[in-house]
Protein backbone atom coordinates (compact mmCIF):
# COMPACT_ATOMS: atom_id res chain seq x y z
CA UNK A 1 0.00 0.00 0.00
CA UNK A 2 2.95 2.12 0.44
CA UNK A 3 5.73 0.89 -1.01
CA UNK A 4 5.89 3.69 -3.67
CA UNK A 5 6.76 6.20 -0.76
CA UNK A 6 9.14 3.51 0.90
CA UNK A 7 10.74 2.93 -2.30
CA UNK A 8 11.66 6.79 -3.12
CA UNK A 9 12.45 7.56 0.76
CA UNK A 10 15.03 4.17 0.82
CA UNK A 11 16.24 5.51 -2.49
CA UNK A 12 16.68 9.10 -1.65
CA UNK A 13 18.60 8.09 2.05
CA UNK A 14 20.95 6.38 -0.08
CA UNK A 15 21.74 9.09 -2.57
CA UNK A 16 22.57 11.04 0.64
CA UNK A 17 25.34 8.60 1.71
CA UNK A 18 26.48 8.34 -2.15
CA UNK A 19 26.68 11.48 -2.32
CA UNK A 20 28.85 11.80 0.72
CA UNK A 21 26.22 13.98 2.59
CA UNK A 22 26.04 12.22 5.20
CA UNK A 23 28.39 10.09 7.59
CA UNK A 24 27.61 7.06 10.00
CA UNK A 25 23.42 6.90 10.64
CA UNK A 26 23.04 10.45 10.50
CA UNK A 27 20.94 12.53 7.75
CA UNK A 28 17.62 11.74 6.92
CA UNK A 29 15.14 12.30 3.67
CA UNK A 30 11.20 11.70 4.12
CA UNK A 31 9.00 11.37 2.05
CA UNK A 32 4.96 12.20 2.38
CA UNK A 33 1.96 11.45 0.56
CA UNK A 34 -0.94 14.39 1.19
CA UNK A 35 -3.58 12.27 0.37
CA UNK A 36 -3.29 9.28 2.27
CA UNK A 37 -1.32 11.44 5.18
CA UNK A 38 1.33 9.53 6.18
CA UNK A 39 5.39 9.52 5.31
CA UNK A 40 8.02 7.01 4.76
CA UNK A 41 10.97 8.10 7.23
CA UNK A 42 13.94 6.01 7.75
CA UNK A 43 14.44 3.78 10.64
CA UNK A 44 16.82 5.10 13.59
CA UNK A 45 20.36 4.12 14.19
CA UNK A 46 20.52 2.01 11.08
CA UNK A 47 24.02 2.10 9.23
CA UNK A 48 23.11 3.05 5.48
CA UNK A 49 25.44 -0.13 4.38
CA UNK A 50 22.47 -2.07 6.00
CA UNK A 51 19.09 0.05 4.99
CA UNK A 52 16.76 -1.83 3.02
CA UNK A 53 13.70 -0.10 1.31
CA UNK A 54 11.10 -2.83 3.89
CA UNK A 55 12.83 -1.11 5.98
CA UNK A 56 11.70 2.37 5.70
CA UNK A 57 8.93 2.75 8.16
CA UNK A 58 5.18 4.44 7.40
CA UNK A 59 4.47 6.89 9.74
CA UNK A 60 1.46 9.55 10.15
CA UNK A 61 1.13 13.41 11.14
CA UNK A 62 0.73 12.59 14.81
CA UNK A 63 4.42 10.32 14.22
CA UNK A 64 2.37 7.25 14.75
CA UNK A 65 3.40 4.09 13.21
CA UNK A 66 1.09 2.83 10.19
CA UNK A 67 3.88 0.28 9.23
CA UNK A 68 6.72 -1.23 9.82
CA UNK A 69 8.71 -3.00 12.90
CA UNK A 70 11.20 -0.82 13.43
CA UNK A 71 11.61 2.42 15.37
CA UNK A 72 11.67 5.54 13.03
CA UNK A 73 14.27 7.91 12.98
CA UNK A 74 14.47 10.38 15.82
CA UNK A 75 13.50 13.52 13.07
CA UNK A 76 10.54 11.92 12.92
CA UNK A 77 8.45 14.37 15.20
CA UNK A 78 10.44 16.98 13.58
CA UNK A 79 9.31 16.08 10.28
CA UNK A 80 5.53 15.10 10.95
CA UNK A 81 5.25 19.05 12.15
CA UNK A 82 6.89 20.27 9.22
CA UNK A 83 4.45 18.32 6.79
CA UNK A 84 1.53 19.26 9.16
CA UNK A 85 2.25 22.93 9.01
CA UNK A 86 3.03 22.65 5.03
CA UNK A 87 1.47 19.66 3.69
CA UNK A 88 1.92 21.11 -0.13
CA UNK A 89 6.08 19.43 0.62
CA UNK A 90 6.53 15.93 -1.18
CA UNK A 91 9.66 15.96 0.82
CA UNK A 92 12.34 16.83 3.15
O1 LIG B 1 21.58 14.32 11.97
C1 LIG B 1 20.69 14.24 12.78
C2 LIG B 1 20.61 15.07 13.98
O2 LIG B 1 21.59 16.05 13.96
C3 LIG B 1 19.61 13.29 12.58
O3 LIG B 1 19.34 13.16 11.22
C4 LIG B 1 19.91 11.97 13.21
O4 LIG B 1 21.22 11.58 12.97
C5 LIG B 1 18.98 10.91 12.75
O5 LIG B 1 19.28 9.74 13.41
P1 LIG B 1 18.38 8.47 13.27
O6 LIG B 1 17.50 8.45 14.49
O7 LIG B 1 17.61 8.62 11.96
O8 LIG B 1 19.33 7.31 13.21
Amino acid sequence: MYNNIKEEAYEANMNLTKLGLVKFTFGNVSVFDQQKGVFAIKPSGVPYELLKADDIVIVDLDAQVVEGTLRPSSDTKTHAVLYKEWPELGAL
